[in-house]
């Protein structure tokens, strides 16, 4: 079974407080959530494997050590997910990114798909799928479903707030997927929204409705 990892870092803790506020505008918003998806990044990578490598420092020289050649892919789900993709480029600059684009249909809950591009070496890349919202799963299930069609060997899911029914849903369809998440909130509403969450995180992100 994956692990469910709540990163807990009291930075992370504050900022959530201010993107789950009503009263936070878009552009505030936007920026809130790429600081912490850029804190999150560091927790993710957390398990990278080092190699020894040699420098010289203005002093001389040094057995130092270096991220030993990991290929990594960002995979936003969109629209929401492209709002966490400039924080984790921030500390992971050579990560490619592909793209799936899933709206989830207001009445049956189920993920509609619309969009997927992604890298053609994906079976070598540790992938990381992105999105602020682990809801019912739905979404999150069928991402990472389309990135094992295509070979994927290594996934973990990041998300800034998740309901204890997606963590289920994405550990039954993925056993193999650890989750990573700012918090892990009470239930569902009735709409399958997230109690207490942050509401419709793209709508807040680009401003719709
Ligand atoms: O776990 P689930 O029940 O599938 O719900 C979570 C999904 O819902 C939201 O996307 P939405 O459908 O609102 O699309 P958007 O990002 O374009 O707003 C969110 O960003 C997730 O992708
Ligand atoms: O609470 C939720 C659930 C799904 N999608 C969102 O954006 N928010
Ligand atoms: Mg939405």
């Amino acid at each position: 079974m994956g692990k469910v990892v709540v990163i807990d870092h009291p930075l992370i803790q504050h900022k959530l407080t201010y993107i789950r506020d009503e009263n936070t505008g878009s552009k505030e918003f936007r920026e809130l959530v790429e600081e912490v998806s850029m804190l999150m990044a560091y927790e993710v990578t957390r398990d990278f494997p080092l190699q020894e490598t040699e420098i010289n420092t203005p002093v001389g020289p040094a057995k130092t050590k270096v991220i030993a050649g990991r290929k990594v892919g960002l995979v936003p789900i969109l629209r929401a997910g492209l709002g966490m993709v400039n924080g984790m480029l921030k500390l992971i600059p050579a990560a490619k990114v592909g793209h799936v684009g899933l709206y989830r249909d207001p009445e049956t809950l189920k993920p509609v798909e619309y969009y997927c591009k992604l890298p053609t070496d994906l079976p070598e890349r540790d992938l990381i799928v992105i999105d602020p919202m682990l809801a019912t799963g739905g979404s999150a299930v069928a991402a990472i479903g389309f990135l094992k069609e295509r070979g994927a060997k290594s996934i973990k899911l990041v998300c800034l707030i998740a309901a204890p029914e997606g963590i289920s849903a994405v550990q039954s369809a993925h056993p193999d997927v650890d989750i990573f998440a700012g918090a892990v909130d009470s239930h569902l509403n009735d709409h399958g929204y997230i109690v207490p969450g942050l509401g419709d995180a793209g709508d807040r992100l680009f401003g719709t409705k």
